[in-house]
This record gives C-alpha cells, structure tokens and sequence, in this order.
C-alpha cells in the first residue's frame, strides 16, 4: 500500500520518569482502517490514544496525524514544538470514547453533545441540536435528548459518548475500552453501535479492547502491544489463529480462558 497513512508514529517514546512506557514506537494506520490494539495491561496501549489525543505529550519522534505533526510545528525545515493553537486545531480530526463515559452530569443528553460543537466550532443552537438528533438516532437514543447522564444506563451512558464524540465530524475516532466499565448484559448493545459506525462510516477507527471476539469481527489489523512496542500484527484470522510470537500465544490464551 502506497496510500499517506492518517496516523504515523515515527520513532515516538513516552517516559514517566525512569520509566519507558513507548520506546522507539513505529505505527501507521491507513485511512478508514479498523485497528485494534492488544495487550498486558500497563503494555501502553491507552498512552497511544491519549497521546493522539494530545492529553499525553511525547518525548520523542513525531506523531503525524492526517499527515501534519501533532505535537510539533513545521517551521521552514524545522520542526518545533506546537502551541496550543495548534494542538486545539489537530484535536479536532479526532474523537475519543473513554473507558468511563465522562459525561457532564449536569446536563441533558443533548447539552452534553451541542456544548462543544457550539463553542468550539461556533454551530447555531439550531445546526448543533438537528446534529445531536441525528447522532442520538445513529447510536439508537432518539427519545433521550432531554434526559440526565444519571437517568440511563452505563451502556445507553457510553452510547452517549460515542455520539457525543461524534458531534465533531473527526475523520478518526479512537476507543479507550469502550465497555470496560460496563454491566456484562450492555457490553453488546455498545458494540453494536460501533460495529454499525464501522459499517456505514468512511472512519478510521483506533480501538483498545479486552472483547477479543469483537475485536476479530471489526478489525482489519490487530497489534499486540508488549513493553511500549508491537510485537506482532496481523489481519485478525492470523493473530488470532496462529500467531507467531510466545507471547502473543500466552496473552490469548489467558484473556480468551480467564478461569484456568
Ligand atoms: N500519568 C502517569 N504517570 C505515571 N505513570 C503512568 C501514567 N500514565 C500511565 N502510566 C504508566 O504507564 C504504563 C502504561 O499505561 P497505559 O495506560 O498506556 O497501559 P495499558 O496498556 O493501556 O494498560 P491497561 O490495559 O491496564 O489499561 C502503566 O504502567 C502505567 O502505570
């Protein structure tokens, strides 16, 4: 494949104190993939996406979203480090599902969607609310624009959430756990939304995930994260069905047989 990936990370390191949670990590994804990113907990995989999402800065190499640096500025030949102008700009091809909804509490379902499309992007109230509708529609949450996070369930919460990421028409949409912190019995509904936004959506799509099964149903790539690095990746049949690497083989074996 020759197309420019949406998403480079070249030669990037990330470093909390002494300790090296990327080294040296290459990664690409092409527009419109599906990627799932694997793991042991602690392998960094969440760093990546927070990283993506500028919460997280690097220390070094060049993370390139949509072919522009994210972190850095280009200036002539040089590349520097980037304001916050910039960093707000890059944010913006990018939408987040976290692992805990992080939903404002004291609004509507619907506030919680228009609020930032409003500011940031200067929609009417008008132009957010019929954006908001159809999104509430998409995620299956038509009737519930005038409710309170506190009103609906964790999976009706998390849907929120992924409309509400939404909202913002990013060209990327990265998923934290999305239903790590949910009821066993909601896990699906959430997962049916995403499989739907991956079906009918021209999105490039980031996912950590435990759902294993899930994760060989919507990925066109999984990457086995272990110690800040990709170990091993593949299209999922491969991973999944016969991975190289030892570790790759015990991690399966323990997430996929949690009661041996
Ligand atoms: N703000 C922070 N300060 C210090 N250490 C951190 C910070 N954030 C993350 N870490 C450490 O970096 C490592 C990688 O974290 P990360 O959340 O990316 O892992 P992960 O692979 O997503 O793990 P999990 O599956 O448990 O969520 C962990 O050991 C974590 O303790």
């Amino acid at each position: 494949m020759s197309r420019e990936p949406i998403i480079r990370f070249d030669r990037v390191s990330k470093r909390f104190g002494d300790f090296t949670v990327l080294d040296n990590l290459d990664f690409e994804v092409q527009p419109n993939e599906k990627v799932t990113i694997i793991g042991p907990s602690g392998s960094g995989k969440s760093t990546v996406l927070r990283i993506l999402m500028t919460l997280e800065p690097i220390n070094d190499g060049v993370v390139y979203v949509g072919g522009d640096p994210l972190w850095h500025e280009q200036r002539g030949d040089q590349l520097t480090p980037a304001r916050e102008a910039h960093l707000r700009r890059m944010r913006e091809r990018l939408g987040m599902v976290f692992q805990q909804f992080n939903l404002f509490p004291h609004m509507t379902v619907r506030r919680n969607l228009t609020e930032a499309p409003r500011r940031v992007l200067g929609l009417s109230r008008a132009e957010a609310n019929e954006r908001a509708a159809e999104l509430l529609e998409l995620v299956n949450l038509g009737n519930q624009a005038d409710k309170y996070p506190g009103q609906l369930s964790g999976g009706q919460q998390q849907r929120v959430g992924i409309a509400r990421a939404l909202m913002m028409r990013p060209s990327i949409m990265l998923f934290d756990e999305p239903t790590s912190a949910l009821d066993p019995e909601l896990v699906g509904e959430v997962l049916k939304v995403i499989r739907q936004l991956a079906d009918t959506h021209d999105l490039t799509m980031l996912m950590v995930t435990h759902e294993m099964h899930f994760a060989r149903q919507i990925s066109d790539r999984v990457c086995f994260f272990d110690q800040g690095r990709i170990l091993e990746q593949g299209p999922p049949e491969e991973i999944f069905s016969a991975p190289r690497e030892a570790r790759t083989r015990e991690f399966l074996h323990a997430v996929l047989n949690p009661d041996e």
